[in-house]
């Protein structure tokens, strides 16, 4: 009689029986060292197949760089490195590649002159086609719930759209490892659980994936084992979701993170003030500045929440003075009709001191040293004559390593030899050290670990004691909570009226975040823009 054919998952099994699971990536005392400091000190790492495995460590604490020699980026000194069994040596991003191994950096990799589709393709092997490309670009995007037109311009991209285009680039190579660095830091609530259900679904699907993250919160949600790293060296593999948020950051920083102290606001004079600023968008994909108004008190601290793509980006350039197209009395700064004044105009006369989103590149100047980035925003180093102090420099710029706790080989390390979390805290004390007395900042613990953000905020409040007028634009609602007075929410180039953090929930921010607050037009005759579809 002849055999019935087995079902096909009985044959899977009884190979899985005969073969044993084998991890999808082992490292074994994997050491890097930089002049100065032991990034990686003998890590041991284990992580299986279709499993979500965190990487928990304070700013500097090792986690990248761990990333990008299994990546290939970076050169262990060394340790080894076995990939589904086989041990490897990974010498490239293109042999990680081939590999299976995709790679989502914490700094952004685009060139802006590119289309987001170029940018992607760019990444990917040569034998991937551009109609290839596509199909798979189309699939990745149908997945995330994205919609970016993939003729758009990169330079013409919010910070939380470039980061999806990073996601994406990697999700098109179909990876058997996903190594994501701090994925989430400039995407909205509602876009980072978008992002969450597609790694799920990826991690089902055998896909592993190692996830780099400061939130606490967001690590519990997604992954079940997490190895901690502190000083270069692992602390413990444990399961996240057993321990409290203090017991992960002593594990993580040694210590409990510092208590916000309390901030009674103070309103004094009138600061900075934006009356009916209306400002059509200088490239195609921009956004229109409809009839903005806004104030800010000296002592106040105020915050601006909403989407990313939604004006944020042309409002900041218009206060920082990037963009001097508005009319000269719609920005008032301190009684004085200043909208055609420029950047530094408006930090010299004015004391207004700018922290943009893109810290590499726009924030410093990546090549060079920590000393020589003070220049950008700091006067104070050049002599009557216009002559540089390099001595002056250097102090000034170890006194800010110091007091704001950055760990960096000295004030001659260049910007980019930071850690994302280390060039933040810097670039925050440059700037806040000038005693500013406007201040306005963009997202301001970006890719900060859990001490040193509790520093950060603790020190704008001290600012805001001090008589400065803080305007804080962020994506993540619960720091603006946790920070402001009062709120206005951005969208679709409109601002909300003032919200009192008082009459504030998230509920009604999030409302309020599709333009519909109480009085505003409906949504319906201003569309919302592409990446609100997503929420
Ligand atoms: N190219 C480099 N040259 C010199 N030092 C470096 C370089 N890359 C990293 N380091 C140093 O190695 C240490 C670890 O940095 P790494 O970026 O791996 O930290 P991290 O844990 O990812 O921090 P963060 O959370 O702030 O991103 C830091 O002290 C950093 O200054």
């Amino acid at each position: 009689m002849p055999t019935l054919p087995q079902p096909e998952h009985e044959s899977i099994e009884l190979t899985q029986l005969e073969k044993p699971i084998t991890a999808r990536l082992q490292l074994r005392a994997i050491t890097k060292r930089y002049p100065g400091v032991v990034a990686n000190d003998g890590i041991d790492l284990c992580v299986e197949r279709g499993q979500i495995h965190a990487i928990l460590g304070e700013n500097g604490a090792g986690k990248s760089t761990l990333m990008k020699i299994i990546y290939g980026a970076v050169t262990p000194d060394e340790g080894s490195i076995t990939f589904d069994g086989e041990p490897v040596v990974i010498r490239s991003p293109h042999q990680a590649r081939q590999l299976g191994i995709s790679m989502v950096f914490q700094h952004f990799n685009l060139f802006d002159s590119l289309t987001v589709a170029e940018n992607i393709w760019l990444g990917q092997d040569k034998n991937m086609s551009r109609e290839l490309l596509g199909v798979h670009l189309d699939e990745a995007s149908a997945l995330f719930g994205l919609n970016i037109e993939p003729d758009r311009p990169m330079h013409t991209l919010s910070v939380g759209e470039r980061q999806k285009v990073e996601i994406l680039r990697s999700l098109v190579t179909r990876p058997k490892l996903l190594i994501l660095d701090e994925p989430t830091s400039v995407l909205t609530p509602q876009a980072v659980q978008s992002l969450f259900a597609v790694l799920q679904r990826l991690a089902q699907s055998g896909c592993s994936i190692l996830y780099i993250s400061h939130k606490l919160h967001e690590i519990r949600q997604l992954c079940d084992s997490c190895t901690v790293i502190r000083q270069g060296k692992v602390q413990g593999v444990i399961n996240p979701r057993e321990h409290s948020d203090a017991s992960l950051a002593r594990l993580m920083i040694g210590v409990e993170p510092p208590a916000i102290p309390e901030h009674v606001a103070k309103p004094g004079a009138m600061a900075l003030q934006v009356k009916q600023l209306n400002l059509p968008k200088s490239h195609t994909y921009g956004m229109d500045l409809q009839d903005i108004n806004l104030h800010v008190r000296a002592g106040e601290v105020v915050g601006i929440a909403g989407i990313s793509g939604n004006g944020q980006n042309e409002l900041l350039h218009a206060l920082s003075g990037e963009d001097t197209r508005a009319s000269n009395d719609s920005i008032v700064l301190l009684d004085q009709a200043a909208g055609q004044k420029n950047t530094e105009q408006r930090r010299r006369e004015f004391d207004l001191h700018f922290v943009p989103e893109e810290r590499l590149g726009r924030a410093t100047v990546p090549s060079m040293s920590l000393a020589h980035n003070l220049l950008l925003t700091r006067p104070l180093s050049t002599g009557p004559l216009g002559w540089v102090s390099p001595a002056k420099l250097r102090d000034k710029a170890s006194d800010l390593i110091r007091r704001f706790n950055v760990k960096a080989a000295g004030s001659h390390a260049p910007a980019r030899s930071l850690s994302g979390g280390n060039l933040q805290k810097f670039i925050m004390g440059r700037e806040m050290d000038a005693a500013p007395k406007i201040f306005i900042v963009s997202q301001p613990t970006w890719g900060v670990d859990v001490g040193a953000s509790a520093q950060i905020r603790a020190q704008m409040l001290q600012l805001a004691e001090q008589g400065c007028a803080v305007l804080v634009v962020s994506e993540e609602i619960e720091e603006l909570f946790e920070l402001c007075d009062r709120l206005y929410v951005i969208s679709n180039g409109r601002l909300s009226p003032s919200l009192p953090l008082e009459e504030a929930s998230i509920e009604r921010v999030g409302l309020w975040m599709s333009g519909l607050w109480e009085g505003a037009e409906t949504a319906q005759s201003h569309p919302l823009p592409a990446m609100a579809t997503l929420v």
